[in-house]
């Protein structure tokens, strides 16, 4: 379904997805952020790493317009971010995980991931108190969205359960179809595979490669799992206490003495 949304605005698909340009963050004497830059190309899965604090979730927060910055640029499909309101993000196709899952917990596992096809539907509240002409027809194509994706998350049998009664792995991959649902061409996953038992990850890494492959989209995605990043990643970008160490392959960036130097101790 997201195939039909593959325009091009910037001029063909050389130009990067998502450029971030110079940024820095600064709270209070903690700079977050130190001048980070790198670019992530159309179709890659993109790993963003680096040790507790290094500034990946601060990244992730100004991608998402939740955090401001002080200096620096990110540039989206061509346009700038820095004027785009934070309800918008979505809508410009930008879709987002979070380390905390962001679902309701009393609502079915369709009608969440229905949730998220809030930014590509038109009809707004009143239109649908009101049973407005064309609110029934996109409920329909809503609902007929979403079960395509509960579907393809392998997720048919538990579809109508309420989010609150299924383990913790079930519930990630129903926050995925919530992202998935507003159809976005970037999808940010801020560490998928945290709480997830060892052949929960396993089939994470394959979910995420099918999940470019068949929406095509492009994925960055903040993960400590090294394994998981390493072997998912087409291009990998390290950072540590704000500034990136490190950019490259994975091969490249996973014996990059920096990196090493920088997980000393921290990871394994
Ligand atoms: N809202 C905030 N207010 C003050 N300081 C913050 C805020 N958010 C992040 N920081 C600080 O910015 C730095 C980077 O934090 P950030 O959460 O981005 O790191 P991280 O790489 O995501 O770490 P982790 O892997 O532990 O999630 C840390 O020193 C953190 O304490």
């Amino acid at each position: 379904m997201l195939q039909e949304r593959s325009a091009v605005r910037n001029g063909g698909g050389d130009a990067p997805l998502l450029s971030v340009h110079g940024l820095c963050v600064r709270f209070r004497g903690i700079t977050a952020l130190d001048g980070v830059s790198f670019d992530v190309r159309r179709g890659q899965i993109a790993g963003l790493i680096g040790p507790n604090g290094a500034g990946k979730t601060t990244l992730f927060n100004c991608l998402s317009r939740l955090y401001g910055y002080s200096e620096g640029r990110i540039t989206f499909d061509g346009r700038p971010m820095e004027d785009v309101p934070r309800h918008k993000v979505a809508g410009m196709g930008i879709g987002r995980t979070f380390q905390n899952l962001a679902l309701f917990a009393s609502m079915t596992v369709l009608d969440n991931i229905k949730v998220g096809r809030h930014p590509r539907t038109r009809k707004g509240f009143l239109a649908s108190a009101l049973r407005l002409p064309g609110v029934a027809e996109e409920e329909a194509d809503s609902t007929r969205r979403a079960s395509e994706l509960v579907r393809f998350l392998g997720l048919e049998e538990v579809a109508q359960q309420r989010v609150a009664e299924l383990p913790f792995g079930t519930r990630k991959r129903v926050e995925l179809g919530r992202a998935l649902a507003s159809e976005p061409s970037l999808l940010l996953l801020d560490e998928p595979a945290a709480g997830l038992n060892h052949e929960e990850v396993g089939s994470l890494g394959s979910l995420i490669k099918a999940i470019r492959d068949q929406y095509h989209l492009t994925v960055l995605l903040v993960e400590h799992h090294m394994g998981l990043v390493m072997s998912v990643s087409d291009h990998v970008v390290a950072l540590n206490f704000g500034r990136k160490i490190s950019e490259g392959t994975p091969a490249q960036v996973r014996k990059d003495p920096e990196v090493v130097q920088a997980y000393l101790g921290t990871e394994s």
